[in-house]
């Protein structure tokens, strides 16, 4: 369980807080997808679970970040990235090899994984990213996608708790986004893991997430089931978010009272809200 009370931060260097008055509980095993618009505090709030902020950033932290009881402020670094894992925006910067194989093992012989499991814990993790084939191509001859996914093999052979990832998607093509999703959803099932992902792509983020935060100026301003948080598409405009159109069609044939049907995620569920909004059902589901 990660929970946050109250969490406020002021980067040292910055004239207001960032982060404002953030209340989360987020249980076990949960796929948590963090949007919001440029600026808005979505990677600083990512920080505070991988305990950037206060260790690597100082500041003015208030409140408490607790993953798994173990309290972010008062462990170390160290501690903090047994439980959590991170995948960070700038992909070239976290890589530290030239070969995948070498740029998994590097995270396992640093956190002294045993002899005996390394080339288990790498096989695996490189089968749960789709990438086997990949283990010993130079990491400068891989495209973005495949390089995402080796930056994320080489977190998860650590067995994370908590997986967070900022903007895995970032320079992906649609079909490589969903298949990065796709992996990541499957790999936390799997195993348990927590995933926290900030996205920019709603749409893909509700397809895969139990629980959506939106973040605007510093604030959790939506959290829910991406269902519950689509519902409010007008406002989420209003603070950068784009939902699909898919998403406003439903929700202004509920606000016409036409159909009584949960907030739309994507083509698929609007067609079905459609299909019974034509044959007179709408309003009696
Ligand atoms: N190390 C830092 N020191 C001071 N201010 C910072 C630091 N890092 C980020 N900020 C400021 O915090 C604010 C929020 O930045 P953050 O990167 O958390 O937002 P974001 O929502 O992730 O943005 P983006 O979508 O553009 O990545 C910005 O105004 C940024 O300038």
């Amino acid at each position: 369980m990660i929970e946050i009370s109250n969490l406020s931060f002021r980067y040292r260097e910055g004239a207001e807080p960032i982060l404002y008055g953030i209340d989360l509980a987020i249980p076990d095993g949960s796929f948590v997808g963090i949007t919001g618009a440029a600026g808005s505090g979505k990677s600083t709030l990512t920080y505070a679970f991988n305990g950037i902020i206060p260790h690597c950033y100082p500041g003015d932290f208030y409140g408490s970040v607790t993953i798994d009881g173990l309290d972010t402020c008062e462990a170390s670094l160290t501690d903090i990235s047994r439980l959590v894992g991170s995948v960070c925006q700038d992909i070239d910067s976290q890589m530290v090899s030239s070969v995948v194989e070498d740029e998994v093992l590097y995270g396992l012989e640093n956190f002294g994984v045993p002899k005996d499991q390394v080339e288990g814990r790498i096989a695996e993790a490189l089968e749960a990213m789709g990438i086997s084939d990949l283990r010993h191509r130079g990491i400068a001859e891989l495209s973005g996608g495949q390089k995402q996914k080796v930056a994320v093999a080489s977190v998860i052979a650590l067995k994370p708790r908590v997986l967070v990832l900022d903007e895995p998607t970032a320079e992906l093509d649609p079909a490589s986004s969903l298949a990065v999703f796709e992996l990541l959803a499957r790999y936390a099932r799997e195993n348990g893991t927590t995933v926290i992902v900030v996205e920019q792509k709603i749409a893909l983020l509700s397809d895969f997430a139990d629980m959506l935060l939106i973040v605007d100026g510093g604030k959790v301003r939506f959290q829910g089931a991406p269902a519950e948080v689509l519902e409010h598409s007008d406002e989420l405009l209003e603070v950068g978010v784009n939902c699909p159109r898919s998403t406003s069609l439903v929700n202004r044939l509920r606000a016409r009272g036409l159909v009584d049907a949960p907030a739309a995620r994507n083509v698929d569920e609007a067609v079905g809200v459609c299909k019974r909004v034509l044959s007179g059902e709408g309003a009696s589901a």
